[in-house]
């Protein structure tokens, strides 16, 4: 009797819990996007713990964190360097950092993992944080191009398991892709939707398609561009000036490869030609490999396809 009242108590527990607003957030890797979930998360109220390899690394995720929430303010508080330093001081109290993923998971309600783009890392990653994580935790991941369901596999809580794809830059872009797999909760669905909407993003719902629905749609088009390059037709300046006052698009696709980073461009398409060997527009580029296997990832690294002062 004592096993179904604890087995009840559990279900109740988690249900109750499942159904409270998620406020303590996890984010596994402090690079380009983890910081800035982790950066929009302390902003918009949670508490956050970030987690990378090292101190070192961390102190630089904190550091563009800084810098960051420091433009932010001068928009919001014009020439009030009070309430600017004030904003800033506080967001960062919010945002602790931890070298232990599974330390920092043992009492959180959202664990959302933005670490390099390779499914075996991820995989390895959410099979240790499962046995750490509370029952009620819900893992999401905010993969570009993996597949939700393979990732959410290594779990035995894939019902608490969706994707959360925010954009780069996260303080700027308005939009995170909420991604369900068959096994995700009606409940878990709706806490991240929610949560979305409480980063102030607006959210839209996927399926676990790939790419979701903006990738799908924006990756073969940069492809295409640098298969253009890679033809001759037109240089990476023209394509890019072409793009922005002949679509419109803020970034031509060479600016935003390189704002992208061009080693997660690389591993989604090696990922991608992988599994989908017969689809022409997710064949690699062996310009974009040679760049990357020459230590070009774009901004990150100073040079990509264009080159950047050191800053
Ligand atoms: C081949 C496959 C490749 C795809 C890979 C997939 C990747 C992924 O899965 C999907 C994506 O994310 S896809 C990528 C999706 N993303 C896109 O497509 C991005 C497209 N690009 C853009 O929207 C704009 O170019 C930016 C907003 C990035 C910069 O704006 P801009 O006008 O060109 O130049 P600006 O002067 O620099 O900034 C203007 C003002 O904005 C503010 N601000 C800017 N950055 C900030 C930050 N980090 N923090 C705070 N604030 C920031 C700031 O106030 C600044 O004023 P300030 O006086 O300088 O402080
Ligand atoms: N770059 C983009 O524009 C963008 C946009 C949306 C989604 N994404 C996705 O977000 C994820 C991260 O991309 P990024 O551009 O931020 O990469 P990044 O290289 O800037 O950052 C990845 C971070 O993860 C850390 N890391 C790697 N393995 C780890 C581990 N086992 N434990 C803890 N930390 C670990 C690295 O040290 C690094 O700091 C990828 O899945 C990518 O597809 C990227």
């Amino acid at each position: 009797m004592a096993h179904v009242c604890k087995v009840f108590s559990r279900r109740l527990s988690t249900s109750t819990a499942v159904r409270s607003a998620i406020k303590h957030v996890t984010v596994i890797g402090g690079g380009l996007m983890g910081s800035g979930i982790a950066q929009v998360a302390a902003a918009t109220g949670h508490d956050v713990i970030m987690v990378d390899q090292t101190d070192d690394i961390l102190a630089k995720s904190k550091a563009a964190i800084q810098k960051s929430l420091g433009r932010v303010a001068k928009k919001k508080y014009a020439d009030d360097g009070e309430a600017q330093a004030s904003f800033v001081g506080e967001v960062m109290s919010r945002i602790s950092t931890n070298t232990d993923a599974v330390a920092a998971c043992g009492k959180t309600d959202l664990v959302v993992e933005a670490i390099v783009e390779n499914l075996d890392v991820k995989r390895r990653l959410f099979t240790a944080l499962d046995a750490a994580a509370e029952e009620h935790t819900i893992f999401a991941s905010n993969t570009s191009s993996l597949p939700i369901k393979d990732i959410a596999s290594a779990t035995k809580r894939q019902d608490r398991f969706g994707g959360l794809h925010f954009f780069n830059p996260v303080p700027m872009m308005k939009l995170v892709e909420v991604v369900k797999i068959p096994e995700t909760s009606n409940e878990t669905f709706e806490r991240l939707v929610n949560l979305g909407k409480a980063m102030e993003k607006t959210t839209v719902e996927c399926k676990d398609t790939p790419g979701f629905i903006v990738n799908r749609l924006l990756v073969p088009y940069m492809m295409e561009a640098v298969r253009m390059l890679e033809r001759g037709d037109a240089s990476a300046r023209d394509i890019d000036t072409a793009m922005k006052l002949g679509a419109g698009y803020p970034m031509g696709p060479f600016e935003l490869a390189d704002y992208v980073g061009l080693d997660t461009t690389k591993f989604i398409m090696d990922g991608w030609s992988q599994k989908y060997p017969d689809i022409e527009i997710f064949r690699k580029s062996d310009l974009l490999n040679k760049l990357v296997a020459e230590g070009k990832f774009g901004r990150k690294t100073g040079e990509g396809f264009y080159k950047y002062d050191k800053k």
